[in-house]
């Protein structure tokens, strides 16, 4: 018997059935999209509007790119605009309060974009409900508060100093530091130390503060893979990291999130394990010891909570870390405006900074501040779902728009913290505007606002703040001009604004193909 008589191929007939159904159904989706869709008549490009792909083509081809494809289009059609079938994004502070309400009556609910990237189903961050997700962050709040945060102040230091020691060590060697690699290492070993406690190896005392880890996670294109094509994603996950990283190095970022995914789990287990769970040592332990129902403490949901905790907390710290030294070190004056007011608080320049004298200083914090608002650490589309209420936007030209109840709505950190009504000369970096305004805070988005805020906001700033105080105490800007410098010096090696500010949205800030990030020349 021959093949092409056991198998019923089919006739040209059928292929044409086929084909003919199938373009029924895309010109049926695309009618519904363009004149029937709820957001049917919010402003927008069509091809915006008939397709998720047009997204996906700017995310994933281009590589990160549809933020800045979001805020052309505010150009073109204003403050609300319909930048997929199903999500409408808004560039207007006025609207921050009513999309990113505070109020528990005002359920938010998370929308799929971002979650199905994170694959990590169990943590605050991608629990889309509004009431489960209130209940799991109401368990998390109190370690994030600033009193506790406060009580972190020796772990933060003792990583300043771990810091301070391997900057000696790179002084001695000569040869240019990454400062990226050294300030991820830095923020890591402080979330690791505050959620399990200081026990495994620290990344810092790594000969190359764990390079090859930092470089698989550096941001890049497949971070959106999870948005765009899920299965996929997914797949990815499970294989094997060792295969996936033979097969595609680069995407191997899937497969080892997973890997670090397992060390997490072992964690967990190992606190849940323990026979004595001593009082307030770290997150984990204090989540174990509550009174949470037990199908919250799962290992996996946990794990979930962990890795996202580790992955939010240290890459968004440290690249904001690297913007506010670059700056330092381009414009001498204002390191001096700040070596000046870090010398009223620490007049020893060996003694380590006290967290609580650091709230008080004007220019560090605006300076922080500035960078934040310019280089925001985390840089996606924070699309909310408002599902009992519909929300009513007012455009400036009088118009009203009704978003329906259920609708995907969001707004982008890199975006609203450029707005010209808000900010004059939006794209400098000028720290001034925050004392000369200090109204403006209310809109910082950096950290997003209402119930899902970032809720490492108060860790985030005592971070920066010490170890902002902490080097620039200890380290003057290389003067070539001057024979003696008079004390350990930095200076930027071939590093420009372009090799800091964001290129990309992945999630967290990409810089362009061929940057190299921060990179330093230490000296003694
Ligand atoms: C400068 C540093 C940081 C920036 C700019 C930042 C930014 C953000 C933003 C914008 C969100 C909201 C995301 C969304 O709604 O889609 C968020 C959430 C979150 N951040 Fe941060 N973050 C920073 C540092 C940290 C740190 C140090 C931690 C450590 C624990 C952390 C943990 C989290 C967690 C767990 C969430 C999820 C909160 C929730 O969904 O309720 N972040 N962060």
């Amino acid at each position: 018997m021959t093949l092409t008589n056991s198998f019923p191929w089919p006739t040209a007939f059928q292929l044409q059935l086929v084909l003919a159904s199938l373009l029924i159904y895309v010109s049926v989706v695309a009618v519904y999209r363009l004149y029937f869709h709820p957001l049917a008549k919010f402003p927008g490009p069509k091809l915006a509007a008939l397709t998720t792909w047009y997204n996906g083509y700017h995310d994933l081809v281009r590589g990160g790119q549809y933020v800045w494809v979001i805020e052309e289009m505010h150009k073109k059609y204003g403050p609300i605009v319909r930048t997929r079938p199903d999500t409408l994004h808004v560039n207007d502070p006025s609207f921050i309060d009513k999309l990113y309400s505070q109020s528990p009556k005002q359920r938010r609910e998370r929308y799929r974009t971002i979650i199905q990237t994170l694959q990590a189903p169990g943590s605050i961050l991608a629990s889309v409900d509004h009431d489960l997700h209130r209940r799991r962050r109401a368990v998390l709040n109190p370690y994030f508060s600033q009193q506790n945060v406060r009580r972190l102040e020796p772990v933060i230091n003792e990583t300043l100093a771990s810091l301070l020691h391997r900057m000696d060590g790179w002084a001695r060697e000569g040869a240019p530091v990454s400062m990226n690699r050294a300030f991820r290492a830095a923020t890591s070993d402080i979330i690791q130390a505050y959620a399990f406690g200081g026990a495994g190896r620290k990344y810092l005392d790594m000969e190359d503060c764990n390079a090859g880890f930092f470089d698989v996670l550096t941001p890049q294109r497949v971070c959106h893979l999870g948005t765009h094509v899920y299965w996929l994603a997914k797949f990815m996950a499970n294989l094997n990291p060792a295969i996936m990283t033979y097969l595609l190095p680069r995407i191997g970022i899937f497969a080892t999130f997973m890997q670090g995914g397992q060390d997490l789990f072992d964690q967990i287990e190992e606190i849940r394990n323990a026979k004595d769970l001593p009082e307030g040592r770290t997150i984990f332990h204090e989540i174990m010891r509550s009174d949470i129902p037990e199908s919250e403490k799962e290992t996996k949901r946990l794990g979930d909570e962990a890795m996202i905790i580790m992955i939010a907390g240290s890459e968004t710290t440290a690249s904001t870390l690297a913007a506010i030294m670059y700056h330092l070190l381009a414009d001498k004056q204002m390191l001096a405006r700040l070596k000046d007011e870090l010398e009223s608080v620490m007049p020893d320049p060996n003694e380590l900074p006290v967290a609580s004298r650091l709230d008080n200083l004007p220019f560090l914090n605006s300076l922080i501040q500035e960078t934040i608002r310019l280089y925001p650490g985390a840089t996606h589309r924070q699309d909310r779902v408002a599902p009992d209420e519909d929300l009513v936007y007012e455009h400036p030209d009088g118009r009203t728009f009704v978003i329906p109840a259920g609708s995907a709505v969001g707004m982008t950190a890199p975006i609203i913290n450029r707005h010209p009504d808000l900010y004059e000369r939006p794209d400098d970096f000028l720290p001034d505007r925050y004392l000369e305004n200090p109204k403006l805070l209310r809109y910082q988005f950096a950290f997003s606002k209402g119930a899902r805020q970032c809720i490492g906001m108060n860790l985030a700033y005592q971070e920066l703040q010490t170890l902002i105080v902490g080097l620039f105490r200890r380290y003057d800007v290389y003067d070539a001009a001057k024979k003696e410098q008079g004390g350990p010096t930095l200076e930027l090696f071939q590093t420009g604004r372009e090799d800091i500010a964001m290129h990309a949205d992945y999630i967290t800030p990409g810089q362009w193909e061929g940057s190299q990030g921060l990179r330093v020349r230490i000296r003694q």
